[in-house]
């Protein structure tokens, strides 16, 4: 069946179902778009701050009206209220209420960025591996819900596994345990998430997961600062984030507004990594620095953030990973698997 047809036939059925105050649900206002995909089936019902409570029986309401239509895919059905996801900055206060940690994850490092496209998600997945190639247990979360690309720089194929009891069942991928929404997608979909539904997606994308026993889960976050990011924060401790960054000043100007966000949510800020800060020509190995040289260095100094480390832009980083097949797992020895670990090696000693 179509996924409009599918998507169709459970907002009829959620006609049945009464919201508090009079009315149906199929009717409701708040009621999101229905996203389905292969493997997931997923809406949420905006409610006024203060009635979660009362949306509490709808919600199981609307989950029994869906069952049966949705067959095998996950329901993720979820009740929001946009107070709760507004985050409440009081300038340089900590937020410490209601973050707790991840079932059977003992550190989270998130990875995140300015703007898109600077290599966040390149980078994201070779510390992982990095960190991996220390001994560790390591899981990687794609949390980019908007443009999910860890599944293909892992070469991921297939569906998400679910099981019986409604928890996913990670990917493994070079001995990470690896989860995207990517992987419940068939190619080129688009999943258009709203905020609040974007949430709590990542919320059951990371607390339904059986991440097993994991030493550091690595959090590939989207782009910019928005409602993904205020909701893990808010949520969820993350011990520490790493910002990655080019050399051009307009992305640190993006950066900038990254570490100021993580400052007034009290996140504990990593330090900057500047991707592709030079060039190595594939003929004959010379470094060029295209963009000058120690731009985000004194950038980190300027905003009195650790600096992480330069990785170079390299051909060969954008091949392998085109392939499925990062340069951490293509080339162990080489030398930007030996950047990488370098730097994750820094990570761990600061979050240990
Ligand atoms: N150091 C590098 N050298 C060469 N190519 C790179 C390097 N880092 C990333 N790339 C390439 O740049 C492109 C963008 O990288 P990536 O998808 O990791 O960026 P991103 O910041 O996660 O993007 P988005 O925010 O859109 O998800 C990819 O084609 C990737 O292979």
């Amino acid at each position: 069946m179509a996924d409009t047809e599918l998507a169709a036939q459970i907002k009829a059925a959620l006609a049945n179902v009464d919201v508090p105050g009079g009315g149906d649900l199929a009717s409701y206002s708040g009621l999101s778009e229905i996203i389905v995909t292969p493997s997931a089936v997923a809406f949420a019902v905006a409610v006024q701050p203060g009635m979660e409570a009362a949306f509490g029986p709808v919600r199981e309401a609307a989950i029994a009206a869906a069952k049966d239509l949705s067959g095998e895919r996950k329901l993720m059905v979820s009740i929001t209220s946009e107070k709760q996801n507004t985050p409440k900055f009081s300038h340089g206060s900590p937020q410490p209420q209601g973050k707790t940690r991840v079932k059977g994850v003992r550190r989270i490092i998130a990875v995140g960025s300015g703007k898109g496209g600077v290599g966040k998600s390149t980078t994201s997945v070779n510390l992982a591996l990095s960190l991996a190639a220390e001994g560790l247990k390591v899981g990687m979360l794609d949390a980019d819900l908007y443009g999910p690309s860890v599944p293909k720089l892992l070469g991921i194929e297939g569906r998400t596994a679910l099981r019986d009891d409604g928890i996913f069942q990670p990917h493994e991928a070079f001995g990470l345990k690896v989860m995207s929404i990517g992987s419940m997608l068939v190619p080129g979909q688009a999943v258009v998430w709203r905020g609040p539904m974007a949430t709590s997606g990542l919320r059951q994308l990371l607390r339904e997961t059986d991440w097993g026993d994991l030493d550091v889960l690595v959090i590939d976050l989207p782009p910019g600062t928005g409602d993904i990011h205020i909701g893990l924060f808010q949520q969820t401790i993350v011990d520490g984030v790493v910002i990655v960054s080019t050399p051009q000043d307009l992305a640190l100007i993006d950066a900038q507004k990254a570490i100021d966000m993580l400052r007034r949510m009290s996140v504990p800020i990593l330090g900057l990594i500047e991707n592709m800060s030079y060039f190595i020509a594939p003929d004959t190995g010379n470094r060029y620095d295209i963009f000058g040289t120690g731009g985000a260095e004194r950038a980190a100094a300027r905003l009195e953030i650790p600096f992480l480390g330069a990785v170079p832009l390299v051909m060969s980083i954008r091949e392998y990973s085109d392939d499925g097949m990062p340069p951490l797992v293509a080339e162990p020895e080489g030398t930007e698997a030996g950047i990488y670990r370098q730097i994750a090696r820094t990570l761990l000693i600061k979050v240990a």
